[in-house]
Order: C-alpha cells, then sequence, then structure tokens
C-alpha cells in the first residue's frame, strides 16, 4: 500500500490494530517528529457504516479534552479516510483489568473520576457516546484514560434514536430502554454503561452476562445482578444509581461528580472542564510563524480556522511538546 496521501506529511510504521473496517497505524508526524496514530479506512469496505464516520469526524472536531483522544487532522480521498489521532501506547482499559484480575478502589477512583469527566464534558457539549466500554478507553504513555471511537454518538436531546443496536457493539453494557427499542436519551443510556463499567473495574467481570442475546436482555432489563463481598457499601450505592433500570431513576452525570465515592481521598469534584482554551498559545503561534515565514497574525489567523488539515495537527502536536516540558521547536526539513 503507499499511502502516498501521507507522503512527506508523516512517516509511517508498522500497524498496531485492525478492526471491522478500519486499520489503525503508528507514525511520525514529520515536523515535530511527535508519534501519532492513523486511522486508515477503505471507502468501499465502509459501505452502510460510511455515515458512522462522518459523525465521528464532525463530534471530534467538537470535543478536545484532556481524557478523550485528540483527533488532529482528517484527510478524504475518493477511496479512504484517513484520521490522524493522538498516540496511546498503553492499550485498552480492558487488557488492564484482564491483567490485574479487578482494581482495588482507589485505583478505580482514578480511573472513573476520568471516565466521568470525559462523559461530564460530552454532554456539557450536547453529546452522548453510546457506547461506553472498556474497549473503548485507552491508556496514553501517562496511564491516563482516553476516550475513543465516537462512531455511535449523538445529540442526547435527539428523541428515538435509530435503534443501532443490532450493528455493532456488545450488549452487555446496553440499558434497558436502549434494547426494548422504546424511545431513549443518549445521555441516560451513557450513565447505565458506565454503572456497567464501573462494576467490571471492580469486580473484573459483568453484573449480566449470557452468551444467549435473549437471556442476557431479560437479565438486563430485571435490573438485578449480584454484588461481591469485596465491595464497599459506598460503591454498591454509587453502581446501583446507575443501574437504574428506570432511566429517570438513574444519577446524572453532573450529580455523578460530587458523590461521595468519587470524592473520597480527594477534595475536590471531578474537574470536567477541557484543559485545552480555542484560544491559541503565544509560543506555538511563533515557531510556526517563523516556519513559514508569515506573521504572527496571519499565522493565528490562519490556526484559528481549525480546518484539522496539516495546520491544525502541526499547532496541536507543538503544544503537546509544550505541554510535555520538550522544545515548542519544528523540524527543518532538509
Ligand atoms: C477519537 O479517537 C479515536 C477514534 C477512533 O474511532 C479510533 C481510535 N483508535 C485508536 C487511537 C489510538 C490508538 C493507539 O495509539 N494505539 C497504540 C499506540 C501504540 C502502541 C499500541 C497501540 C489505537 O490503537 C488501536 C489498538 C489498540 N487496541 C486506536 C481513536
Amino acid at each position: 500500500m503507499s499511502y502516498s496521501e501521507l507522503k512527506g506529511l508523516y512517516h509511517l510504521r508498522e500497524t498496531i490494530g485492525s478492526g471491522g473496517f478500519a486499520k489503525v497505524k503508528l507514525a511520525y508526524h514529520s515536523l515535530t517528529g511527535e508519534k501519532v496514530a492513523i486511522k486508515i479506512m477503505d471507502k468501499r469496505s465502509l459501505g452502510e457504516d460510511l455515515p458512522r464516520v462522518k459523525t465521528e469526524i464532525a463530534a471530534m472536531k467538537e470535543l478536545c479534552h484532556q481524557h478523550i483522544c485528540k483527533l488532529y487532522q482528517v484527510i478524504e480521498t475518493t477511496d479512504r479516510f484517513y484520521m490522524i489521532l493522538e498516540y496511546c501506547p498503553e492499550g485498552e482499559l480492558f487488557d488492564y483489568i484482564v491483567a490485574k484480575d479487578r482494581l482495588g478502589e482507589d485505583e478505580a477512583r482514578i480511573f472513573f473520576r476520568q471516565i466521568v469527566a470525559a462523559v461530564g464534558y460530552i454532554h456539557n457539549q450536547g453529546y452522548a457516546h453510546r457506547d461506553l466500554k472498556p474497549e473503548n478507553l485507552l491508556l496514553d504513555e501517562d496511564q491516563n484514560l482516553k476516550l475513543i471511537d465516537f462512531g455511535l454518538c449523538a445529540n442526547p436531546q435527539g428523541g428515538m434514536e435509530k435503534h443501532l443496536f443490532t450493528c455493532c457493539g456488545s450488549p452487555a453494557y446496553a440499558a434497558p430502554e436502549l434494547i426494548s427499542g422504546k424511545e431513549y436519551l443518549g445521555a441516560e443510556a451513557d450513565i447505565w454503561s458506565m454503572g456497567i463499567l464501573l462494576y467490571a473495574l471492580l469486580c473484573g467481570y459483568l453484573p449480566f452476562d449470557d452468551e444467549n442475546i435473549p437471556q442476557l436482555y431479560k437479565k438486563i432489563q430485571s435490573g438485578k445482578y449480584d454484588t461481591p463481598s469485596w465491595l464497599s457499601l459506598e460503591s454498591k450505592e454509587l453502581i446501583a444509581s446507575m443501574l437504574q433500570v428506570d432511566p429517570k431513576r438513574r444519577i446524572t452525570v453532573g450529580h455523578l461528580m460530587s458523590h461521595p465515592w468519587l470524592l473520597s481521598g480527594y477534595d475536590i469534584s471531578v474537574e470536567w472542564h477541557s484543559k485545552y482554551s480555542w484560544k491559541v498559545d503565544e509560543d506555538c503561534i511563533t515557531e510556526l510563524a517563523v516556519h513559514y515565514g508569515k506573521s504572527r497574525s496571519e499565522m493565528e489567523a490562519e490556526v484559528t480556522l481549525w480546518n484539522f488539515d496539516y495546520l491544525t495537527a502541526t499547532y496541536f502536536l507543538l503544544l503537546e511538546k509544550k505541554q510535555k516540558g520538550r522544545p515548542v521547536r519544528l523540524i527543518q526539513q532538509t
């Protein structure tokens, strides 16, 4: 494969993941030398999943948060989509839980606070993820969680969203109202999935599980699950407040943020605001202006178009370098 559209912009390395209609390759951004992940999708094999990609790209352009995997650039050609994404080398939360069997409350709390921060931000931006599960939470090099795969996300104010369930994902994380095909709100379904996630973190297995799908649906709709002895009273209460069959009785992400279980050991509620501001960083603008031989105001005007082109990627990756204490410098191209 040539991937000629990436030539000179990114140095492609090995494939680090391949799923249904996508392949993810490791790459280096040539101007900063920073590592990125490039998700490559062939339009032909996408078929009816093509709208999912457009949904995801539109959402990712709006969602910029420390616990959401960052989209740096989008390249669309006649045959392919390329999404240039934040590098998350420590794998999936799913594998992390399996490797440790289950997490203690303190470690689970660190991760769950990050998940609540990401979902709180998404809901505040008027979105719902709708496919929350440990496979969609990756760990970056600092062991921070990054939420990925917004292919099923939607505007939670939407009413009867199309019953997407049949085409994807494992039902084990799906809310009862989603399964019964009733009208549902994405934000409420996300809270249920977070309950399943917290249970999986603390127990190492799922509250509702069955190979037989109709049986699994019955268990989910019953809302009955067992709580192992090692769970504290507070964690049981928190899980119960999310795994409410009636979505109107379910806790909201706003109340989650100041729930006693999430606060214990911390004196501040979950900080869900994005650390990124759309206000540009002066040092990065200066370095870009020097590199491209433009004035700072010209450079700032071009960057703040946020075209998710190579310039957007270069700006965000320069900002990453600065935040990691590396020199805010571009590599002079020979
Ligand atoms: C918005 O972020 C998204 C959206 C999406 O649809 C898919 C992904 N997928 C990603 C993103 C990054 C990685 C990654 O950096 N992996 C990695 C890097 C170095 C070593 C090992 C893995 C990614 O990896 C896929 C394989 C991991 N199960 C997928 C992000």
